[in-house]
């Protein structure tokens, strides 16, 4: 299982010092909540922030965009140095050229589905991307609630890659900590995104005991 450290829990005043702490802890992604304060309630960081953290990590940036037409930013976002690029399915009904886009700028193309919407909403795009995010959260905030209930759809996403021979990493987001990341990787999800659990504490300590998790439940 991989882990995505979010930075929307992080300490915005220190966000390099908290970024580089996290890749000391030898995590496989950084994930970049973006929000518009239109698709969700909140507001948070622009690709000028992806820009200016850029120089400062090796890590691979993942930016999942919870913004209305996402189209409009993609190439903002993959000139400021994303390298993998997540775009909400509710959030714009271009969807699929939001997805060719990403793949045109040459970076990773990322599909989330909220809580509300089914696995069989995306079947068309399964072939073209290389991750599908589910939230088990309603977007917008950190800190909120696992949803067990979305394990089904991580379940079915892992079949149907299996079945179909694609390739895509399947992505949990929301809720996640030492104890719901164990259900997660027994429905076959490939990465884990963890906010407010990581920087709750020491995120070195954090991030193991999340590994740990997931070891303990491969034995
Ligand atoms: O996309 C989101 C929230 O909308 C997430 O990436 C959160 O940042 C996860 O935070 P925790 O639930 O792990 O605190
Ligand atoms: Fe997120």
């Amino acid at each position: 299982m991989k882990i995505a450290p979010s930075i929307l829990s992080a300490d915005f005043a220190n966000l390099q010092t908290d970024v580089e702490k996290v890749e000391q802890a030898q995590v496989d992604m950084l994930h970049i909540d973006v929000m518009d304060g239109h698709f969700v309630p909140n507001l948070t960081f622009g690709p000028n922030v992806v820009a200016a953290l850029r120089p400062h990590s090796q890590l691979v940036f993942d930016c999942h965009l919870m913004i209305e037409n996402p189209e409009n930013y993609v190439e903002a976002f993959a000139d400021a140095g994303a390298d993998l690029i997540g775009v909400q399915y509710e959030s714009t009904p271009n969807i699929h050229r939001a997805l060719d886009m990403i793949k045109k700028k040459g970076k990773l193309a990322e599909i989330v589905i909220n809580p509300g919407t089914p696995v069989s909403a995306i079947s068309s795009l399964l072939a073209m991307v290389d991750q599908v995010l589910v939230m088990t959260v309603d977007p917008g905030f950190g800190g909120q609630k696992f949803m067990p209930e979305m394990l089904d759809k991580v379940a079915e996403l892992a079949q149907i890659k299996q079945e179909k021979g694609y390739h895509y990493e399947i992505q949990v987001d929301g809720g996640v900590n030492d104890q719901t990341i164990k259900q997660c990787a027994q429905a076959g999800a490939t990465v884990a995104v963890a906010g407010s659990f990581v920087f709750k504490g020491d995120p070195a300590v954090q991030v193991e005991k999340l590994r740990q998790a997931t070891v303990e439940e491969a034995l």
